[in-house]
């Protein structure tokens, strides 16, 4: 029998219209004559479509082929057009009011209604939404994202600092920019804000950029920043704010007078003045109101079996994908959640069995695959050395410098790295990192060899096309042997 959708009674009721939560609807009911909506309070495709992943990579690109233009002979490249670079990224983004029709286009073609409004659990599958009360009779799917943190020192909350939202939606570009972070906010965005002409100094309260990635990553990046004028500060922490005249001036504007900021380190504490404040300093759960208390949740990150169910919670009606359950905040891990969560629902509700691969997520233990996109790129999927050793696998590394013909017929400046990471028990690949222009590119490679656990023996036989930036995969190779000598 249809659900009643007239009193408010669905399959499926997914809280947040994210890429997570879009996909989870989307699986949840393909092929079948399952109802599901999508609440959502803001727009449809979330953080990611509007003020995240797109607009970033959209500020970002350009700054890319410029450097590649200026390093190759017989090209003269003038500089970047800030007002086209913006005008495309707007693009991107539907528009500054992020028109999201398309996205409720796409619900509607795949038989998923939306709600308007913030979701809150009001009890077991019960959701309530601006006084109105919705009923799944198969699962809840919590996929409300993440907000950024927002370090608490005295004065920053009252200087209305810019948080990722403000810096990837910019529409006018601060002449100095204090930004708070060091990792892939803060890299990417540096790049994107130095590339279009601001003066930016980094506040990095540890001694690395991107310190969860393989040193000579962080390393990399860092010497490039400094290279086109950027000022990193390591073990450098906001301790006080201050600033003359800040005003909500609306999203992506100078939010007021000049900001001081008065940095601590080990030194002591010295004094900077920017035009604006920029803080990416992780990203927090924003859970404080979707009702977990009503459902006996603690508030935070959710903690989820590898079916995206919900721990804690009886008959498994409640699952949480994406950036809310923590286990990869990243877009293309929250829709492979999503893709595994779907699936469940469908075969739970249809009383068929979790039986394959399918339904169970694997890759967002020790899997993962990632590109930061700050100039050079940094891909890498699964383990670095440290992570692996602390796991007690036995490691083996091999390294060499991303020098290949290929390289050096795309770019006379090329410069890159690359690391694989090796479990010797098994002879598979247990992770990989590439730095340099454009190697986001050459990830998959790495990803399918990670996950498909192949040994490297056979990848010998995966011979990479010539002239191809790729062939550094053979020099990989060539370089294990070397140090076998065989
Ligand atoms: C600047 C920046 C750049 C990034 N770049 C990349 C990148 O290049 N690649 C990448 O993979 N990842 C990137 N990320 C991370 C990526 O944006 C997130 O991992 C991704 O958006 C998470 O998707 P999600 O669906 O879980 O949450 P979100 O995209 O945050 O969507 C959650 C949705 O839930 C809604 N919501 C909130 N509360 C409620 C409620 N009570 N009821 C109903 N709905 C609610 C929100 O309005 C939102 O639309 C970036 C992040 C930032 C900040
Ligand atoms: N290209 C991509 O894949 C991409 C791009 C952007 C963001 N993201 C994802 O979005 C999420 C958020 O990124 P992020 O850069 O904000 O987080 P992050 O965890 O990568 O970095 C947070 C930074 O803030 C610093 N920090 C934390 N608390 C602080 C405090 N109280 N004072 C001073 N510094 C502090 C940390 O030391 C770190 O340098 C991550 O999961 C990231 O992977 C992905």
């Amino acid at each position: 029998m249809p659900s009643d959708k007239s009193a408010g009674e669905y399959d499926v009721i997914v809280l947040g219209g994210g890429p997570a939560g879009e996909n989870a609807a989307a699986y949840a009911v393909a092929g079948s004559a399952r109802t599901a909506v999508l609440v959502e309070p803001e727009r449809l495709g979330g953080e990611c479509s509007y003020w995240a992943c797109i607009p970033s990579k959209a500020l970002l690109r350009p700054g890319e082929v410029l450097a590649g233009a200026r390093a190759m002979p017989g090209i003269d490249p003038g500089g970047l057009g800030v007002a086209a670079v913006l005008a495309r990224r707007d693009a991107f983004i539907h528009g500054r009011d992020h028109d999201d029709s398309g996205q409720v286009q796409w619900a509607a073609d795949n038989g998923i209604d939306v709600v308007r409004g913030a979701g809150r659990l009001i009890g077991p599958r019960q959701v309530g939404v601006d006084g109105r009360t919705l009923t799944a009779r198969h699962a809840v799917v919590l996929a409300t994202g993440s907000r950024p943190n927002i370090p608490e020192v005295p004065g920053l909350g009252a200087a209305l600092p810019w948080t990722s939202r403000d810096a990837t939606n910019m529409a006018e570009v601060p002449g100095r920019v204090v930004l708070v972070g060091g990792g892939v906010v803060a890299c990417e965005a540096a790049t994107w804000l130095s590339s279009l002409g601001a003066q930016v100094t980094m506040l990095v309260r540890g001694n690395a950029l991107l310190a969860a990635a393989e040193p000579f990553a962080g390393k990399r990046v860092a010497d490039a920043l400094t290279e086109r004028g950027v000022v990193i500060r390591f073990g450098a922490e906001p301790a006080r704010v201050a600033r003359r005249g800040a005003a909500d001036t609306g999203e992506g504007r100078i939010h007021g007078g000049p900001v001081t900021v008065t940095v601590h380190t080990a030194d002591g504490a010295t004094e900077l003045e920017a035009d604006e404040l920029v803080i990416a300093a992780g990203r927090a759960p924003d859970t404080e109101e979707l009702g977990l208390e009503s459902v006996g949740l603690p508030s935070g990150h959710l903690d989820v079996d590898d079916h995206l169910a919900v721990r804690g919670v009886d008959g498994n009606w409640l699952y949480a994908v994406g950036d809310i359950n923590h286990r990869a905040a990243l877009t293309h891990m929250g829709k492979y959640q999503a893709r595994v969560c779907g699936d469940v629902i469908a075969a739970r509700a249809d009383d068929r069995p979790l039986a394959g691969p399918r339904f169970t997520a694997t890759a967002d233990h020790r899997q993962t695959p990632q590109v930061v996109y700050s100039t050079p790129e940094v891909a890498s999927v699964g383990l670095t050395e440290a992570a692996a050793r602390r796991a007690g696998y036995p490691v083996e590394v091999v390294e060499t410098d991303i020098a290949v013909a290929g390289s050096s017929l795309i770019r006379d400046d090329y410069s890159g790295h690359a690391k694989l990471v090796i479990d010797t028990g098994t002879d598979t690949l247990l992770g990989a990192t590439f730095v340099g222009p454009d190697v986001g590119e050459q990830l998959h490679a790495a990803t399918i060899a990670v996950v498909g656990q192949v040994p490297l023996e056979r990848l010998w036989h995966a011979v990479p096309a010539f002239p191809a930036v790729s062939e550094f995969w053979l020099r990989l190779l060539e370089a294990r042997r070397a140090g076998y000598h065989r």
